[in-house]
């Protein structure tokens, strides 16, 4: 642990700041002379912007100080008649290392178990058995034919969740080690906590289930990182690697301490949703869609957990066709169905007793011990646009064209689209002779916004792969494929942390003081190999799915004059990407998402998500995503809210009114109605309904520290991070200073079908100091810097 975490952490949230090591918004040099004869756009004196002296740069370079340039519009300093880029006076933001403490994971001290080798040995055949013991169920499942349809709401739901070819052996691994724990706590009588935490004391190599160790891999010090993650890290090469466990801030609460769901006289999750997240729509005007769209696709970059399915690859079918409980005999052990009371409003008319809901997979554990469940990440944990390259070497074999550095597309009417994905019929419009679209992340095809993403940055892949060939024509294809991987993984890192993260965190102030601030020039020093950069399961199961509560009702279609002439209603859409054939989608979709606004990030839902998700049009309704979510985090064993106010730095409440710093008396109202006490409050809809203090973005408190300590770790623990120098996957300086071009409109410009206008910063809606302009007014990269000789 940090001596920074150590201080931090106890003295909480309120002695935060007392962390921040430097200031890194420094003086700017004095703007430039003017130059005899023609005057540049440098030239222009710019005034100073909150005390600090600034400089005239291209927009996106200004993008963390929009509030002060809001205010400021006098800031902008484009000067058309010398160059038509858009550009604002802002302060350079150079230094490094200044991030506080980021959270450490809570320590685990215990008791030390002695278990004798036989008796272990013993145990650990149980949970071998406990393996078989399921095939055998779900032979019988298989016989009886109860697994999921084609056509149903759950088998749409499933296929976003179904673990990959690598995946799902991983599932059953992991089970033997978790079984065997159980075992463990019912022979040797523990108590829950020693269940699941002391048994991390006994190891599993010396066992029967020794083969549940993921070994590690041999590295070597590479210029490219591996498609799997592995090998960032070289003294924890596995630490990012896909197809491992999450991490976690608190050890799990788990009704047995091992495994089993955190459920225990808690209040139906349906219940909890529809009185605490009433489907209600509020817009946010503040923002552009483009967050939502952007967030998740940067959520299937970094997680996917997938759940159990039965050996044969079907899916688990826990409630019969017509919505009532399976027979106890049909009912899979793995299965957690969101129950639907009798009086629930939406559900009631189509007689919904029973959705389908599967326990996640869990992890063989990373430390090779008996201990409680982890579950799996089936993609690499870091930033490296995994869902365009795949997660593993298998995935990534089959996107690559071979030839130039490409990867492969689909060449449709003169548009290249995502390649086709022959091995998979489960697209609704496959009976239609429709195909289902391949990427590196199995989700593509969820919803219309996230498949025009996956298309633009896939493009964006071999254009960056044409150019990089034509400054070096003697590059081959496998030289040309990495170095454009490195560079669009580059483009994407900083539009995450320059674009991105101001918007979601608020400008500079959080940013700042988690170090995530990308600088204006010079390297970041700061990589530190001690730091734990997976992803936390807080994160992926609760804070990060902040984004659900910004889904709109429906995608605009929008010409390039900015009027809306159709609508893609998301209710309707699900698992169905092919409006992308037609030709002018593509690019009516990305001026929408660049123009709408997105529903507010808070407490209420659209009901496309409540009640509609995943509706297929053979059904009348879909499942309630939000309650879903809650759900999750119980299967996951996530403690309750109140937990994770104690390690934010908040007061733990005692009472229900002690809530009332951070949630309206209504909301506790509803809580207090829904909960015995504030230990069993679920995290999810608890820190959707924080206040927010508009100066920090849009999120809560809790989810505000969480998210931008999740981004720390996944800046601070990559090697390969885009501004990171002196290792051995760094940019040279004049090639990173191209890359700090780059912005996601550019990124829309040069890889629509024919977007001609757009405006610098597509989080930020339309103004006068972010105005639509022609792509000509967007800054792009030159490859020059890459020339070899
Ligand atoms: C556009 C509409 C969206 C749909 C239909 C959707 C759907 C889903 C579904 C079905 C799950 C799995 C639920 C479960 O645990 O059973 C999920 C998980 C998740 N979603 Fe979304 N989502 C959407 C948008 C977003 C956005 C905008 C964000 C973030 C900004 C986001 C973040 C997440 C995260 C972090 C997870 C957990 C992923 C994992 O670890 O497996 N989602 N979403």
């Amino acid at each position: 642990m940090y001596w920074k975490e150590k201080f931090c952490l106890p003295l909480g949230y309120v002695l935060w700041f007392c962390c921040a090591v430097t200031s890194i918004i420094v003086p700017a040099q004095s703007p430039q002379p003017i130059h005899s004869g023609r005057p540049t756009p440098m030239s222009r004196q710019c005034p100073s912007l909150v005390n600090f002296p600034t400089q005239c740069r291209i927009m996106a370079q200004c993008s963390v100080w929009w509030a002060e340039l809001v205010k400021s519009p006098q800031s902008v300093c484009t000067n058309q008649v010398e160059s038509p880029l858009w550009r604002a006076c802002c302060p350079a933001i150079v230094g490094g290392r200044n991030r506080i403490g980021v959270m450490s994971e809570q320590s685990l001290d215990s008791e030390i178990l002695t278990v004798s080798s036989p008796e272990l040995a013993r145990i650990s055949k149980f949970g071998q058995s406990e393996v078989g013991r399921v095939a055998g169920i779900e032979a019988r499942l298989l016989e009886h034919k109860a697994f999921l349809m084609p056509g149903s709401t759950a088998f749409a739901y499933f296929i976003n969740m179904k673990p990959s070819d690598e995946a799902a052996p991983l599932g059953e691994q992991g089970l033997m080690v978790t079984r065997s724990t159980q075992k463990l706590k019912e022979v040797m009588r523990l108590s829950n906590e020693a269940a699941g935490i002391a048994t991390q004391t006994l190891s599993v190599k010396d066992t029967p289930l020794a083969g549940t160790c993921i070994p590690d891999p041999t590295c070597r010090t590479s210029k490219y990182r591996t498609i799997d993650g592995s090998c960032n890290n070289l003294k924890s090469p596995l630490m990012g690697r896909s197809n491992t466990q999450l991490g976690r801030y608190l050890a799990p609460d788990y009704d047995d301490g091992v495994w089993e769901s955190r459920d225990k006289g808690m209040p139906n999750s349906r219940t909890v949703r529809t009185v605490l997240a009433p489907d209600h729509d509020r817009v946010q005007r503040d923002v552009t869609l483009m967050l939502m769209q952007f967030g998740q696709f940067i959520d299937h970059d970094i997680t996917h957990v997938p759940v159990f399915q039965l050996a044969n690859g079907s899916g688990i079918s826990c409630c019969t066709p017509d919505n009532k409980h399976q027979s106890w005999e049909l009912r899979h052990p793995h299965c957690f169905t969101l129950d639907i009371l009798p009086g629930d409003a939406f559900y009631r008319q189509f007689r919904v007793e029973c959705i389908n809901f599967v326990r996640s997979m869990v992890a063989p554990r990373s430390d090779c011990t008996f201990g409680y469940a982890e579950q799996l990440n089936q993609v690499t944990h870091w930033h490296d646009a995994s869902t365009i390259y795949g997660s593993t070497q298998f995935q990534s074999d089959i996107l690559r064209e071979r030839k130039g550095g490409r990867m492969k597309t689909f060449s449709y009417q003169n548009r290249q689209l995502l390649p086709l994905d022959w091995k998979n019929n489960d697209c609704i419009g496959f009976e239609k002779g429709l195909r289902c679209f391949l990427s590196g992340d199995s989700r593509v095809n969820q919803l219309i916004g996230l498949t025009v993403m996956q298309t633009v940055w896939h493009r964006e892949h071999n254009r960056v792969a044409g150019e990089l060939a034509r400054v070096n024509p003697r590059w081959d294809d496998e030289k040309l494929f990495q170095e454009a991987r490195r560079v669009v993984i580059a483009e994407l890192q900083h539009i995450t942390y320059n674009e991105y993260l101001p918007v979601l965190l608020g400008s500079r102030p959080v940013m700042e003081a988690y170090g995530l601030l990308p600088r204006t020039s010079g390297f970041f020093t700061g990589y530190n190999d001690t730091v734990n950069g997976n992803v936390f399961n807080e994160f992926s199961t609760a804070a990060y799915r902040y984004g659900h509560s910004m889904v709109s009702h429906w995608f605009e279609l929008v010409d390039d004059n900015g009027a809306t002439y159709d609508r893609l209603h998301v209710k309707d859409w699900f698992n169905n990407p092919h409006p992308l054939l037609k030709a002018d989608v593509l690019d009516g979709v990305m001026r929408g998402l660049t123009i709408s606004n997105p529903e507010a990030s808070d407490e209420l839902f659209v009901s496309d998500l409540t009640n509609m998700l995943f509706k297929t049009p053979e059904s009348k309704h879909g499942g309630d995503l939000i309650a879903f979510n809650i759900w999750r985090g119980r299967d996951h064993g996530l403690p309750g809210y109140n937990a994770y106010r104690g390690l934010f730095g908040l007061r733990k409440a005692k009472t229900f009114s002690e809530l009332n710093d951070l949630f309206t008396p209504e909301t506790i109202d509803k809580m207090a109605s829904l909960y015995k006490s504030p230990e069993e409050i679920d995290l999810y809809l608890a820190g959707m309904s924080e206040k927010v203090d508009s100066s920090s973005g849009i999120l809560g408190h809790t989810f505000l520290h969480m998210v931008a300590d999740q981004f720390a770790r996944l800046k601070e623990a990559d090697r390969y991070f885009y501004e990171t120098g002196d290792q051995s996957g760094s940019f040279t300086i004049d090639q990173l200073n191209e890359i700090r071009k780059s912005s996601l409109a550019m990124i829309f410009c040069l890889n629509s079908d024919g977007i001609k206008n757009i405006q610098p910063l597509t989080f930020r809606p339309l103004s006068d100091i972010n105005p639509r302009l022609p792509c000509s007014a967007i800054p792009t990269i030159s490859f020059a810097p890459w020339r070899e000789p």
